[in-house]
Formats: structure tokens, sequence, C-alpha cells
């Protein structure tokens, strides 16, 4: 079965699933898209309200499938499962979610499919990991969203702070993404100088002070929309329109992914995120941007507190 790389999948047509529908559908990177859910009628709606609005943007085949249609798909992305309600860490949806992602990734390993499976669902990390494990696919072809939506939000917040464009600003969140996530601030360069010259440059001195407040903003953000509006959404759904750019147009951009780690950093079978290169095979190799040593041993704290939840399913 040849890979069709204008043809992506939807799993899970809820806040996420559809809104990312939405985003790709304007981004003209497709030309077939099938949505599936476990409530079929959903799928049907989202398909025929966003073909409507065809006509302002390209050409394209939009329709409620099942998944007898992913075996010839570039990209299937899994948003399926139960969102946070306040008060709910990413984690805490472990239980539920496992169980659903366990039964699409049956779903899918029934039928013959060597595209990218993209899971978006959270908590992403884990259930990247049992992703890649129930569907024995190599671990290149198993990707997490992971931190390149705090990692959006991060540049958005740095963009704000200093009045500059946040696509001139290169800096990750990395790690889980979670309440261990952490900001790989030593790397951080906006317009090639380090962050903190960059900030001088801007009139801003009290480095610690603002760093805190913008990490906590990011960390936090999830929790702050969901306490608003229930869900989010739309910063995601452009996050995977990105993340898909990457794949079906072989861009090896480097993305803050979540991929699995084998060595790197000292880490070894847990899937987190650090830059990586995507590209039309998924992860072409992971980038370990230098760290220093605080930041090392928040990455391995993130990864401990990844490693004790991936233990309660697959105990060695
Ligand atoms: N990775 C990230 O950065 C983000 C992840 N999320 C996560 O995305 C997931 C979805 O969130 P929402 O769309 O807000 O939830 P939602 O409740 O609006 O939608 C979930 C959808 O999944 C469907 N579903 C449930 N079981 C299914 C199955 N076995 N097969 C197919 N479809 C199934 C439901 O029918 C529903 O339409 C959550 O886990 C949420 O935490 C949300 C935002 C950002
Ligand atoms: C819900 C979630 O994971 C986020 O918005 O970051």
């Amino acid at each position: 079965m040849s890979i069709d790389s204008r043809k992506v999948v939807v799993v899970g047509c809820g806040f996420v699933g559809s809104s990312s529908a939405f985003a790709l559908m304007q981004s003209k990177l497709f030309s077939e898209m099938v949505l599936i859910d476990a409530d079929h009628d959903r799928a049907e709606g989202e398909a025929m309200d966003i073909s409507h609005g065809m006509a302002f943007a390209s050409p394209m085949k939009i329709y409620a499938g099942s998944y007898d249609d992913i075996t010839d798909a570039a990209v299937i992305v899994i948003t399926a499962g139960a969102n946070q309600k306040p008060d709910e860490t990413r984690l805490d949806l472990i239980r539920k979610n496992s169980a659903i992602m366990k039964s699409i990734i049956g779903e899918i390993k029934k039928r013959p499919f060597e595209g990218i499976l993209l899971i978006v669902s959270n908590p992403v990390d884990i259930l990247t990991y049992i992703a890649l494990k129930e569907s024995g696919y190599p671990a290149n072809r198993v990707i997490g969203s992971g931190t390149v939506l705090d990692t959006g939000r991060f540049r958005y917040e740095l963009g704000e702070h200093l009045g500059v464009d946040s696509r001139s600003i290169h800096a990750f969140i990395i790690g889980e993404h979670g309440d261990s996530e952490l900001a790989a601030w030593s790397e951080a360069r906006v317009g090639g100088m380090p962050i903190n010259d960059f900030c001088e440059l801007r009139g801003h001195y009290d480095h610690e002070a603002s760093m805190e407040k913008i990490f906590n903003s990011v960390k936090n953000s999830a929790y702050e929309i969901i306490a608003r509006k229930h869900a989010t959404y739309y910063g995601i759904a452009m996050a995977v329109c990105r993340i898909c750019a990457a794949i079906v147009r072989n861009e090896q951009s480097i993305l803050p992914v979540s991929s699995l780690m084998t060595g790197e950093y000292g880490l070894e079978n847990v899937v987190l995120s650090i830059p990586a290169v995507v590209d039309e095979n998924g992860i072409e190799t992971v980038v370990p941007i230098e760290l220093n040593e605080t930041e090392l041993s928040k990455l391995q704290q993130s990864a401990a507190v990844l490693k004790k939840v991936i233990a309660e399913f697959y105990p060695d």
C-alpha cells in the first residue's frame, strides 16, 4: 500500500479534532481528509460544516469515515479522549485515555498503514509511549505533539515581553507536555543573540523575575484557558498543522515534538519533548541542545515523573 502524501486522518472530532481539521483544511496541505469519531454523527456533522468553507479555500475531499479509510494516509492525527476539567492535570486523564488509545491503535493495527501517527490526546507523552508499544511501529513513525504548543506559547509570551516578532525567537520548552516541563533558557536566542543580551537591549534587566513570570504563564496556560472556556483547541490546532506541514512537505523542520529517548541526556525508554528534525519519515533525528546543570536536572526530573506513570502500564 503506497502512501498518499495528500491524505490525512483525524481520529476524535471534539474541540481539538474539529479545530485541527478546520485548520488543516485552510492549510491546503491535503486534498483528502477523513474524520473518525466514536460518535459517527459528530464526525459527519464536522465534515459537512468544514466542507461548506471549501468554496473559500481549496478543493478537498472531507468525509466521516472508518478505519478502512486509513491505509494510504500520510498522517493519522489522534485527538480522541477526555479533556481536562478545571483542577485536573493532564496526567489525571491517563486511566480513561489509555484505554481509548489502546482501542484506537488496535483498530489501526488491523490494517496496513505505513504513515506517521501523530498523538495529541493527553497525557500526550504517556499516550505516545503507549501508541509506540501497542503499534510496534518504528519510533520515528510515532510522534507526540509534545511541547510544540508550549513552545509556541513561550515564543508568544517572549515576543510580547520584548516587543519582537515571535518568529524571530528561537527558544524551547522541553520535557513533559505538562506540569514538569521546563524552559531551555540557556539556549534561547532572539535574532541570534543570547536572550538576556536582547532583554537588555530592550531595557529589561530583571532577568530572574521575568523568566519566572514568563515560564509560569506558559506552564499554566492550559489551566487558565480551561478555567475560562473549558477547553483549549485553537493553539493546538495550529501546532498540529505545523507538524503535519513538516511531515508531508518533508521540511526537516526542528520542532520540540515528543519522541522516544534513546540515551540522550542519559534518558532511555521514555517519551518526552526535545527538539527534533521532522521530515516525511517522522523523526529524522533528535537534536540534543546543550543544557546547563539546572536544566539537565529538571529534564531528568521530568523524565522521572513520566517513567513512574509508564511503569504502571509496562512494568519491566
Ligand atoms: N497535546 C496538546 O497540546 C493538547 C491536547 N489536548 C487533549 O486532546 C484531547 C481531546 O480534547 P477535546 O477535543 O477538547 O475533547 P472533546 O471531549 O471535545 O473530544 C473528544 C472526542 O473524542 C471522541 N472519542 C472518544 N473515544 C473515542 C474513540 N475510542 N474513538 C474515536 N473517538 C473517540 C469523542 O466522541 C469526542 O468527540 C484531550 O485528551 C485533551 O486533553 C487538548 C489540547 C492541547
Ligand atoms: C490542554 C493542553 O494540553 C494544553 O492546552 O496545553
